[in-house]
């Protein structure tokens, strides 16, 4: 073999076309390898080049015509082989990989298919049963289950582009009719069309109005029942569908959202790239609740050393019982073969003060929490940082009673905090850079999306929860029942709507935190106006008849016991609702779920424009990554600020204008922010960023 080194500075697939050529055309070549440069071989399309026309010898016949080559054909995976990169790879006649290397078909994921061939090779090659598995779920495979599936031909611990080279060699000369999968049947179970039914129904119900899944599953279908070159027509139809839906869009930007947040910059001018952060081996957690035991868990899964504390016996008895099995259970699931970290559990605040960090988790009360902050400050060592999982509640305060304040930050995780991906990292003014970087290095060590928000009450997720929660109350008082309500948010694609989400979460999370702001308890009166502005007692009258939701068996639904989980209308609630109208003479009207949606998701999304305008959050992205990764906005509609794209600003203003006149419809009065982007000419949510920092400048916002 000749080695011909692709040159990166030219398109890749036009450097591909051209070595192959060449390769062709050398008489002393006999084989041929294909790798990537610095030890990866292709991480798959280039998405940007999706938002323009594309340039460039297309990848379809390219690929056809490596596989068409009379050579033998290798590709040596080393790093990754994802979409296109494993689309040109299935072209090929064999595949090597070195053990570390990952394959996968992630399109979907991106709200496409491997439109590439990949549709229609995989089954080929792996048959339908398992193609379907990887294609509709994007999931990447280790080279070990790839070589298990039949993906790869070998797998080596050392270079994989001399064993490709040594084992192309070897076979030079021999028949490669086999090895060309376009040319091959697919094999399929018997029962094949049961099975497809059955794929699709689960893709359905799992993929809540995602087109991509369910044209994985017809191009899969195309590839079982039809010659190649006709699945391969079927795959570009299903392909164009999909390549102009606002869906693909969606998620394209949800994917750049993500690696976006991760540059994280603060009002001081502190960022990602000018800040650095320590590399955290010994933790504590401060409370063993619920949110705790994950976050014992989610540290420990790193290999964190982790101090877990509960002052309450009976608390700590039944945290040293659960956590050991939690972090086994979640082990197993990531396929860890042992549980890295060390937990060690103790009733005594005494025994954190070896710790590097320290993650309270106690009550969401405020006293309690700077009682803490107070006994850590004068526990731990100088220099330690001290972090409040609290959901809401004034991280500067709690900075205030410590000697150290900048080493103090939120680190507000999402129920159960080993599995949900979300972070919000809280900064408050003394935060320092050093303080805000260790908390985001260590999230992302955790495997979650971090995004760092500024200190207001409840920070970025919870303070855009509050409009949207508050519209769905009023709309309950309007004459809607939580069912429908609920139906059209589920049918929007969040996994439940916002009724069956407190029912799971515990109607007196909010009732507590209502108390505390003095909007409900003894002496308030029972008016539907509190503190000037319109309100909804409809929850905390539920709180007070003991409907505190799944855990009493009771709340907006009713359910087989304490603890059930199926969710079933309850007449109860609607006598309840009735009841309530005709006291405070209320007339239900008849509600749309055009209307539903609107209310409430425009609620949310004008807050996410106060929220951009205050500064809280850096850009449209921080807030679309915090609504996809930790209150179920479906992914395949970006977030919140990217839907109010796609439907248009001036659209959102329009009907925010509208409800917000209505007389018994206040809180959604219009942003600044949002009049401003659309007296700008609505600029797409790309530009807000640039667009916000230059009104601030000029100190129009
Ligand atoms: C590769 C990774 C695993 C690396 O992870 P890692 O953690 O190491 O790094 P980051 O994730 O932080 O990434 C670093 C850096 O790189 C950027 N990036 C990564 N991947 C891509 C990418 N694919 N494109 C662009 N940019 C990428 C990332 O943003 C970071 O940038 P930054 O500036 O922040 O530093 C990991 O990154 C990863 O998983 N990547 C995605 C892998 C993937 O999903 N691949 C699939 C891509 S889609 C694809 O391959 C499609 C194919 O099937 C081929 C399609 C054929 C097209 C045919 C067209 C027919 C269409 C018909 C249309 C008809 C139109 C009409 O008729 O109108």
């Amino acid at each position: 073999c000749t080695r011909y080194v692709l040159v990166k500075n030219t398109s890749v697939r036009q450097g591909i076309v051209d070595a192959v050529q060449r390769a062709l055309k050398d008489p002393k070549v006999t084989s041929v390898v294909i790798c990537g440069q610095n030890g990866k071989f292709c991480g798959g399309a280039d998405i940007r080049e999706f938002a323009g026309p594309m340039s460039g010898p297309p990848l379809v016949p390219m690929i056809h015509a490596i596989e068409a080559v009379d050579k033998p054909v290798a590709a040596a995976i080393e790093g990754v082989a994802l979409g296109g990169g494993l689309e040109l790879a299935l072209g090929c006649h064999y595949r090597i990989a070195h053990s570390k290397a990952v394959l996968g078909l992630p399109e979907v994921t991106l709200g496409l298919l491997p439109g590439a061939g990949g549709s229609q090779r995989l089954p080929r090659l792996i048959g339908l049963t398992a193609a379907l598995d990887l294609i509709t779920t994007g999931r990447h495979v280790s080279a070990a289950e790839a070589l298990k599936l039949g993906i790869l031909d070998q797998v080596t611990d050392n270079n994989a582009v001399d064993l490709a080279v040594e084992f192309v060699r070897s076979v030079a000369g021999q028949p490669l009719d086999s090895r060309r999968l376009s040319t091959l049947p697919c094999p399929c179970p018997p029962d094949v069309d049961s099975l497809l039914d059955k794929v699709m129904s689960k893709v359905r119900q799992r993929s809540r109005g995602a087109l991509a899944p369910v044209a994985c599953v017809q191009a899969l279908r195309a590839a079982a029942s039809l010659p190649y070159a006709q699945g391969m027509e079927k795959e570009r139809e299903l392909m164009a569908t999909l390549f102009n839906s606002g869906q693909a869009r969606a998620l394209q930007y949800a994917f750049f959202s993500q690696r976006v947040v991760g540059k994280w910059s603060l009002p001081s001018g502190a960022s990602w790239d000018n800040s650095t952060a320590r590399t955290i081996s010994k933790a504590a957690v401060i409370g063993l609740g619920t949110m705790g035991r994950g976050i014992v868990v989610a540290l420990a899964l790193t290999g964190i050393s982790v101090v877990a504390v509960e002052t309450q016996e009976k608390q700590l008895a039944e945290a040293s019982r659960v956590v050991p099995a939690m972090l086994q259970r979640e082990a197993g699931r990531r396929r860890l073969a042992t549980p890295p970290g060390v937990i060690s559990f103790s009733s005594n605040l005494q025994d954190v003060s070896e710790v590097e960090l320290v993650i309270e988790a106690v009550f969401e009360d405020m006293s309690l929490k700077l009682q803490v902050f107070k006994h850590l400050a004068s526990v731990c060592r100088p220099g330690t940082l001290l972090c409040s999982n609290t959901s809401g509640l004034d991280i500067d305060q709690l900075a205030a009673v410590t000697q150290s304040p900048g080493l103090v930050v939120g680190m507000h995780f999402f129920a159960p905090a080993h599995v949900m991906k979300l972070l919000e990292v809280v900064y408050g003014p003394r935060s320092s850079p050093e303080a805000v970087a260790t908390a985001m290095q260590l999230g992302k060590r955790m495997g979650k999306v971090g995004v760092a928000v500024g200190n207001c009450p409840g920070f970025v997720g919870n303070r855009m929860l509050k409009p949207y929660l508050e519209q769905a109350n009023f709309l309950l008082e309007e004459g809607a029942t939580p069912q429908q309500v609920d139906e059209a948010l589920e049918e929007f694609g969040f996994p439940m709507g916002v009724f069956r989400m407190s029912d799971l979460s515990g109607l007196d999370v909010g009732w507590r935190i209502r108390k505390e702001a003095g909007l409900t308890g003894p002496g308030v009166e029972s008016t539907r106006t509190r503190q000037g502005r319109r309100y909804s007692p409809l929850p905390d009258q539920m709180c007070e008849a003991g409907r505190l939701g799944q855990k009493t068996g009771k709340g907006w639904y009713q359910y087989d016991g304490p603890g059930g989980r199926v969710a079933r209308s309850d007449p109860w609630v609607d006598i309840f609702l009735e009841t309530y109208r005709a006291e405070h003479g209320l007339v239900a009207r008849s509600i749309t779920p055009e209307e539903i949606l609107e209310r409430c998701l425009y609620a949310l999304i004008n807050e996410g424009f106060n929220i951009l305008q205050d500064a809280v959050a850096a850009g449209p992205e921080d807030i679309d990554a915090i609504y996809v990764f930790g209150y179920g906005w479906p992914r395949h509609r970006g977030g919140p600020m990217f839907h109010a794209g796609q439907v248009g600003l001036g659209r959102i203003l329009e009907r925010l204008n509208h409800h917000h006149s209505h007389p018994d419809v206040p809180h959604l009065k219009p942003s600044t922010l949002l009049r401003r982007l659309v007296a700008a000419g609505s600029p797409p949510v790309q530009k807000w960023r640039e667009f916000i920092n230059k009104e601030r400048v000029h100190s129009q916002l």
